[in-house]
Formats: C-alpha cells, sequence, structure tokens
C-alpha cells in the first residue's frame, strides 16, 4: 500500500516506520511510506505555515497554498509511483469517528495521502476543493492530527495481507466479530497465588473455545452491552449460550 503523510512534524512518525509490525512491514516493502512537510512549500522569508484567522479568534489557522502544493506533490509522486485515485483523507474532530469498518475501507485502497492539521485546523477551501474524507480517533481534544494518523495507519497497516505473522489472529480480532476479548494467560502457572483457570491447560480445544467464547459474551455484556446489538452469533455460539443458561439455572 501508497502511504503519504503531510505533516508538519513528519519525525513524530519514527514511532510507526522505526518499529513493531507497521516498522517491519515498511521495512519489507508491504508499505511504501512517506511524509511530505508543507514548510518546505512555503516561499516567504519566514516560511510560514499558518496565519491568523478571518474573523479573529484565538489561536492559527494554517495556511492554504503551502498545503495545496504539498497535496498535489504527493499526488504526483503516488502518479509516478503507478497509483492514480489515490483519496486525500483528513485527520479532523470533525470528522467521523475511526472504528474497525471504517480501518477496513480504508486499507482496500491502493494508495492513501494523510492530511494533519496543527493549530485550530486548516484554511476550509483545502477541505472543499482537496479533501475526500475526514476522520476522527475519538470526541476528546489533542495538540494536532499527528497521532491520529498514526492511530489510523497502524489499524490499517496490521490489516494488510501477510502483515500479521498469523493472519488468523488478525482475523480473529475481537472487534472483527464485535465481541471483546477474553482474558489471555501464560507461564507461570499461579502467579501470586493466582492460578489460570483449568479448562486452558486441559488441552480440551473444544471446552477452551466454548470457555473463551462464553468470557468474550460476558465480558461485552457487562463492558460494552451496545456492542452486543450488532453482533452476530454463529449456531454453535448461540447453543454453547444456551448451555450456560441452562448450567447457571440448573
Ligand atoms: O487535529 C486534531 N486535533 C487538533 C485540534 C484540536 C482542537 C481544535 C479546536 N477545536 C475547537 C472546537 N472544537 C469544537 C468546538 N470548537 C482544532 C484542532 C484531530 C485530528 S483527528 C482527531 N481526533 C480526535 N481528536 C482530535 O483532536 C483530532
Amino acid at each position: 500500500m501508497w502511504l503519504a503523510v503531510i505533516t508538519l512534524f513528519p519525525d513524530m512518525f519514527h514511532a510507526i516506520t522505526e518499529s513493531g509490525i507497521t516498522g517491519r512491514a515498511i521495512k519489507r516493502n508491504q508499505v511504501q511510506f512517506c511524509c511530505i512537510n508543507p514548510r518546505d512549500f512555503t516561499t516567504d522569508n519566514y516560511h510560514r505555515v499558518d496565519d491568523r484567522p478571518f474573523g479573529g479568534g484565538p489561536g492559527m489557522v494554517m495556511l492554504a497554498e503551502p498545503l495545496e502544493k504539498a497535496i498535489l506533490h504527493a499526488k504526483a509522486l503516488a502518479v509516478s509511483a503507478g497509483y492514480s485515485k489515490v483519496p486525500v483523507v483528513y485527520m479532523s474532530p470533525q470528522g467521523t469517528t475511526l472504528n474497525e469498518a471504517g480501518v477496513k475501507q480504508l486499507v482496500e485502497h491502493d494508495g492513501l495521502i494523510v492530511l494533519c492539521g496543527r493549530y485550530e485546523g486548516i484554511d476550509e477551501r483545502i477541505i472543499e476543493q482537496y479533501v475526500d474524507q475526514e476522520w476522527s480517533i475519538g470526541d476528546y481534544v489533542l495538540t494536532g492530527g499527528e497521532l491520529p494518523a498514526m492511530v489510523m495507519l497502524d489499524s490499517m497497516i496490521r490489516r494488510l495481507p501477510d502483515v500479521m505473522s498469523d493472519q488468523q489472529s488478525a482475523e480473529q480480532d475481537s472487534f472483527v466479530d464485535g465481541l471483546l476479548d477474553c482474558p489471555h494467560y501464560t507461564k507461570p502457572d499461579v502467579f501470586n497465588g493466582v492460578a489460570v483457570p483449568a479448562v486452558l491447560k486441559t488441552g480440551h480445544h473444544l471446552n477452551i473455545e466454548k470457555w473463551r467464547f462464553l468470557q468474550r459474551y460476558q465480558r461485552t455484556k457487562t463492558r460494552r452491552p451496545e456492542l452486543l446489538a450488532s453482533v452476530q452469533l454463529t449456531r454453535q455460539q448461540k447453543k454453547w449460550l444456551k448451555d450456560d443458561v441452562d448450567t447457571a439455572l440448573s
């Protein structure tokens, strides 16, 4: 996947390019990643990327011209890399709140240009003339769009084929079927006097799968009941639930 990020703080992106699964995917060239700094497209002596808002008010607004040049440069890079229609995504508090469905849609594209704002935001004419989608990562205020961009890109990159060591673990992600995750345990058997649930050491895979499902269902029901509305249970899972209720009532 071809990715270009437009940002005043390219060094921040070392967090995803230099380590972990995302760093490996970039090193393996499963992802082509670059940062483009609007400041490199300024022509004034002060390399201005922002200015005061028309109409007054606090803070500054990112200037349209350096952003436009950066976007056009990113589009030119995409074309020369063989990608024609590359959407422009703007990370914005006014955007749609990102979720797994949104990530799935985004990672279907061959290429993406991600625009990160700072200050109070960017000149509205850039949004009107160049932005295809606006995404937020939640209703809390941050200092810029870079961390939201990294959150979104991390979630996208792990979904690319052959990026996750065990594709299955990616598919079984709790958010894929809508349920929260079950508890996980590893050595030692007993930690501070607390033992691992016995079923996990039986090697009885069906019982283990049943236990894990019931844990996930119970956790979702207790912590995020609203998620249950969009959960599709398999016939087997429905039977396990029935068994569990019968056992509880017996
Ligand atoms: O650029 C981002 N944030 C920087 C930022 C923060 C505050 C303001 C000023 N807003 C004034 C206002 N808001 C409502 C009414 N008046 C502008 C820009 C950002 C990108 S995606 C995302 N997702 C979750 N949270 C985020 O902050 C972000």
